[in-house]
């Protein structure tokens, strides 16, 4: 089982699967998913998109340094709103990120999150990279690799990695396993070649798993055979 876990929400975990907003009967499904592992006293770490927001290139008449700053701004929007949810159902957690000042938002310090975590807090990391030209996906492998997380789970919309996008092909084979030069080489849409360098750098391991199919994610942090493992 994994002990230390930075898990990659997309803004459409908040939303339902191609929407926007905010989907009560998805916030319910989450936080019943997320009690699931929380309850198995991992030190467990967040790091939301905002894809139900905005993501900086749907804002096609903005300079994408500005859209970008909505986007990460959206991230925060996103974690506030976690926090509030999963409070209200008992899950304690705190977010942090550097680039707002507010009362309910805390800055990123290595040990405050460390006390946050040996209390039993689910640290939302809010923000982003902090710049804009990046995407979640980095800012989870940068925050994975900040907490010492032993793995970092993307919980996305599809089952793992393909050979092709299995949302445009039919006949998409799915790997169990495949390595950070393979991903890297094959320029895998389903995370950020930015993301992949990072955690081959630093041998963290990245699963990619189904975050619709209900026990999905408890089975990955109990260490289950599912989704796709990318390492080494
Ligand atoms: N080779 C591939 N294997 C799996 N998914 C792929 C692949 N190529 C493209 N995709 C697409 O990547 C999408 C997930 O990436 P993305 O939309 O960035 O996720 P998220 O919004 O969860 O961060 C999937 O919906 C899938 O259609
Ligand atoms: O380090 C970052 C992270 C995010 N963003 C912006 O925030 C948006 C939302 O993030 P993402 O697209 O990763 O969200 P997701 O698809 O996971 O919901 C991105 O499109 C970018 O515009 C950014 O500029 N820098």
């Amino acid at each position: 089982m994994y002990k230390r876990v930075l898990l990659k929400l997309s803004g459409e975990s908040l939303s339902g699967e191609g929407g926007k907003g905010f989907s009560e009967k998805t916030l319910t499904y989450l936080v019943n998913e997320v009690k699931k592992i929380h309850q198995l006293n991992i030190k467990l770490g967040i790091v939301v998109g905002a894809g139900n927001i905005f993501r900086g290139k749907e804002l096609k008449d903005f300079r994408i340094q500005m859209a970008d700053q909505l986007g990460m701004l959206g991230t925060v929007i996103n974690s506030l709103y976690l926090k509030n949810v999963f409070e209200s159902n008992g899950l304690k957690s705190i977010v942090v990120s550097p680039i707002v000042n507010l009362p309910s938002v805390m800055p990123l310090k290595y040990d405050f999150i460390e006390q946050c975590f040996e209390a039993g807090y689910i640290v939302l990391f809010g923000g982003g990279t902090s710049n804009p030209l990046f995407t979640t996906d980095t800012a989870a492998a940068l925050r994975a690799i900040e907490m010492n997380a032993d793995i970092l789970i993307k919980a996305t919309k599809v089952d793992g990695i393909y050979d092709k996008d299995p949302k445009l092909f039919e006949d998409a084979k799915k790997y169990d396993n495949i390595t950070f030069e393979q991903a890297i080489k094959e320029q895998i849409k389903v995370m950020d070649t930015e993301a992949f360098s990072i955690c081959k750098k630093n041998n963290l391991s990245i699963l990619i798993i189904n975050f619709f199919k209900e026990g999905n994610l408890l089975k990955a942090v109990e260490g289950e055979n599912i989704g796709t493992k990318v390492n080494y």
